[in-house]
């Protein structure tokens, strides 16, 4: 499907009443959740552009501390919000969370039990060579609804002064777009300054930020046609009963808003503006070494993105940063250049390359990503001659990155946790080296942050220096994460927030569906889905998640017998295999990866058209960040959810983003027997591993698992959609680890 033109043409009504006729039917609620989508495209705006600033909780002096503080602590109740009203003015409103009440619903547990074949082996030992480990997982929607009671929200909207935030900030100067954020550092140009009060007389360029102003979609509609994947994408919004409370939210937060006169008095948005993750400030108008500055244009960047001209100047003022900001929207540039500017200033060491220290640490949750940041710091550092990185990530022989640090100087090391704890452990002068690290930086911090990487990483921490400098970035930062993430900063840092909280953490040219369908039917769904989609669109470029390693392997290998252009890539393949196959859906278009959550977090595919998940995802975040491998860099994308009947509680958990529900495809006959024919080929072994996978990834869920006989049901029902008759055996041993023996339905070995 091509992107642009044919969205916004598909939106209009005209294409919505052709192909859902019964829509007038719901027509006030239509308007209803068009208004919503309007109020959305306009806070925008102040999103974007908006500042959340957080006094922090205060440095946890002891790292022991962390775990109980996981534990134990829990959000307040409150929030101090600044918003943009009529007038210019900024009202200041406590609003009261709303704590154990509908955002509580299904994602405050920690998922244990089970062992299962996914990819969170990074953080659990599989890059060690484990296998099936247990998983735990912290569920965070919680965190959606609870405040810190010390965090204010400012977010004034565009052309209006915002008093309150003007006071604060004490400044003079002509800059009346207020809602940059109150720091200091590098650029010399742009408004920041002159908020700053540090303008050295440069023309204060106004920043321009508009909402997309769009409104795409006002109607909703109740019926089952559907007439192709290009309808599903580009229609209309389906709602039916189930969507009744998610309609109840959407009242309160209307009235919210209107409580705040802020309606009528936002600003007009101009169309194309407002996702747009470049900012109008150039790098160089920072003040950074020349060598980077060539780097920089080598890469091809001018301008900075949103959050690369939020974060650069604290971060170059040597601040510790906790930043949130959108999928693609440049986050590895942003902690890497000012990263790389920290070891230009810091003063020449000795030359004992053997012993010499690493300066700067990087950790990744994945060796995807991992791999990929140490590429672009590489990039970045093509004029530094003297300066270069290194990575070390599991999958590789630890001899073998052992010789590579002894030959080749380097201060920045990127890192998986497990693998840099291997080195700590094993690697003669390594702790040393650690030593000398002055800045530590968390990529994707929420999840180094849980549960499965806390232990690594409060063992890293207390390997580099306290006094030290560190960053923290992600796409998603839940509230329990700004309680931990004090363990690695510092008391005086910044929380820089480029999104706002809550209000769709997706990007919004990214078009999110689900479809709820009966597993029996979500092979042959898929394959509808992919078929219309690549027919669709030439340059198709498809990323489809399963739920675990050993589900991909079974999906992957339907679709090759189904004769589509399929890729796999999961924790169980060799570590040069997912390099090459990484690589080549880098490079590729035409092409179809199938994969585990290896490829969640962070990994920058250009120009994927369309992220399709099957099957609940872990939890919130991992639904963010997978469908954010679309829709990068401000490019448009398509996102479809495909759920099971019983796995739509995990909608409660994302009712703030855009995601609509889609009528479950019609499968034409031919379709479903070649998906039969394609089943009946694929090996039992394969399809009995996936089984087990399968259920120990769902008896991992705490709304699954509740109830182990359903769980078995489910499980069967999952192993029919494989073309099975019966379900594959499973060992006693793994079926003891799972709490699943003396379990009716159940085949033991
Ligand atoms: N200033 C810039 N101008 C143009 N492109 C940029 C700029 N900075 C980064 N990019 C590009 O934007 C893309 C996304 O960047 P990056 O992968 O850092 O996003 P991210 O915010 O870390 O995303 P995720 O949350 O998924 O990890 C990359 O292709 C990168 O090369």
């Amino acid at each position: 499907m091509k992107p642009g033109p044919l969205v916004r043409r598909s939106r209009a009504i005209p294409v919505i009443s052709r192909i859902f006729p019964h829509k007038f039917k719901y027509q006030s609620l239509g308007s209803l959740k068009f208004e919503k989508r309007l109020l959305q495209e306009q806070f925008n705006i102040r999103k974007i552009w908006g500042l959340e600033l957080r006094a922090s909780n205060g440095l946890v002096k002891d790292e022991a501390e962390l775990g109980d503080r996981v534990g134990g602590l829990q959000g307040n109740s409150d929030n101090d919000e600044v918003i943009g009203s009529e007038n210019g003015k900024c009202s200041i409103r406590k609003r009261c969370r709303k704590s154990g009440k509908k955002g509580e619903l299904d994602n405050t547990g920690k998922q244990g039990g089970g062992s299962y074949t996914s990819d969170w082996e990074e953080k659990t030992g599989r890059d060690r060579g484990g296998d099936g480990d247990e998983m735990k997982r912290e569920r965070n929607g919680v965190a959606q609804r609870q405040g810190n009671s010390d965090k204010v929200e400012v977010a004034c909207s565009e052309n209006r002064k915002c008093k309150s935030e003007k006071k604060r900030r004490k400044r003079g100067g002509k800059g009346e777009f207020d809602n940059m954020s109150k720091r200091g550092g590098g650029c010399n140009t742009s408004d920041r300054k002159e908020k700053n009060g540090r303008d050295t007389g440069g023309d204060g360029e106004k920043m321009k930020k508009d909402g997309n102003g769009v409104v795409q979609r006002d109607a909703m509609v109740k019926d089952d046609g559907y007439t192709g994947f290009k309808e599903l994408m580009d229609g209309d919004e389906v709602v039916d009963d189930d969507e009744g409370m998610e309609e109840e939210v959407m009242v309160e937060e209307h009235i919210d808003i209107l409580e705040k006169g802020s309606v009528a008095q936002l600003p007009p948005s101009s169309p194309g503006r407002s996702d747009s993750y470049l900012s109008d400030s150039r790098f160089d108008q920072c003040s950074i070494s020349p060598w980077s500055l060539k780097g920089i244009k080598d890469a091809g960047y001018e301008k900075m993105t949103v959050v690369q001209e939020a974060t650069l100047p604290v971060i170059l003022k040597g601040k510790d940063v906790l930043a949130k900001a959108k999928t693609g929207s440049g986050k590895t540039v942003a902690f890497l250049l000012p990263a790389i500017e920290a070891i230009v200033k810091s003063p020449p060491i000795a030359h004992d390359q053997k012993h010499s220290p690493i300066l700067v640490l990087i950790l990744c949750p994945t060796r995807e990503l991992a791999s990929q940041v140490a590429a672009e710091a590489s990039k970045l550092l093509k004029y530094h001659p003297s300066i270069a990185a290194q990575v070390v990530i599991g999958g590789i022989k630890v001899a073998q990155e052992q010789t590579r640090m002894r030959k080749n100087p380097f201060q920045i090391l990127v890192a998986t946790p497990g693998r840099l704890i291997d080195h700590l452990q094993h690697t003669a002068g390594f702790a040393s080296r650690l030593t000398g690290v002055q800045v530590l930086i968390l990529d994707e911090a929420d999840r180094l942050l849980d549960m499965g990487f806390r232990k690594d990483i409060e063992k890293i921490i207390s390997a580099v220096p306290k006094q030290r400098q560190t960053l923290l970035f992600s796409a998603t930062i839940p509230h329990e994460v700004h309680k931990i993430c004090d363990v690695a900063l510092k008391r005086d840092h910044e929380f820089i927030n480029t999104v706002q909280e809550g209000l769709e953490e997706t990007n919004s040219q990214v078009r999110q569906m689900h479809i709820a369908a009966p597993l029996g039917n979500h092979f042959s769904l898929l394959y509808t889905l992919l078929k219309e989609h690549i027919k669709d669109d030439a340059n198709y470029k498809v990323l489809v998640f399963c739920t675990t390693a050993m589900v991909t392997k079974f999906v992957a290998d339907l679709l090759m017998k189904l004769n589509l252009n399929v890729r796999e890539i999961h924790s169980r393949k060799p570590q040069s295999y997912r390099n090459r196959i990484s690589d080549e859906f880098r490079k590729s278009k035409g092409l179809v990866l199938v994969t585990s959550d290896v490829s969640a977090r962070g990994v920058d595919y250009p120009d994927v058209t369309l992220v399709v998940q099957i099957g609940v995802p872990a939890d919130r975040q991992q639904y963010i960040h997978r469908l954010g491998r679309t829709g990068r860099k401000g490019k448009e994308g398509q996102g479809i959810l495909l759920l099971a009947p019983w796995e739509v509680f995990f909608l409660s958990s994302i009712k703030e983003l855009p995601i609509t529900k889609a009528p479950e495809p019609i499968v034409d006959p031919d379709t479903r027997k070649q998906v039969e024919r394609a089943l009946s080929h694929i090996g039992a072994k394969i399809k009995a591993t996936a089984y087990g996978a399968w259920l120990g990834y769902y008896n991992s869920n705490k709304d699954v698992r509740r109830d182990k006989h359903r769980l078995v049901m489910l499980a069967n029902e999952f192993s029919r959609s494989m073309g099975l008759d019966n379900p594959p055996a499973i060992s006693k041993k793994n079926l003891r680890k799972m709490g699943l023996q003396n379990i009716p339905g159940l085949r033991s070995e």
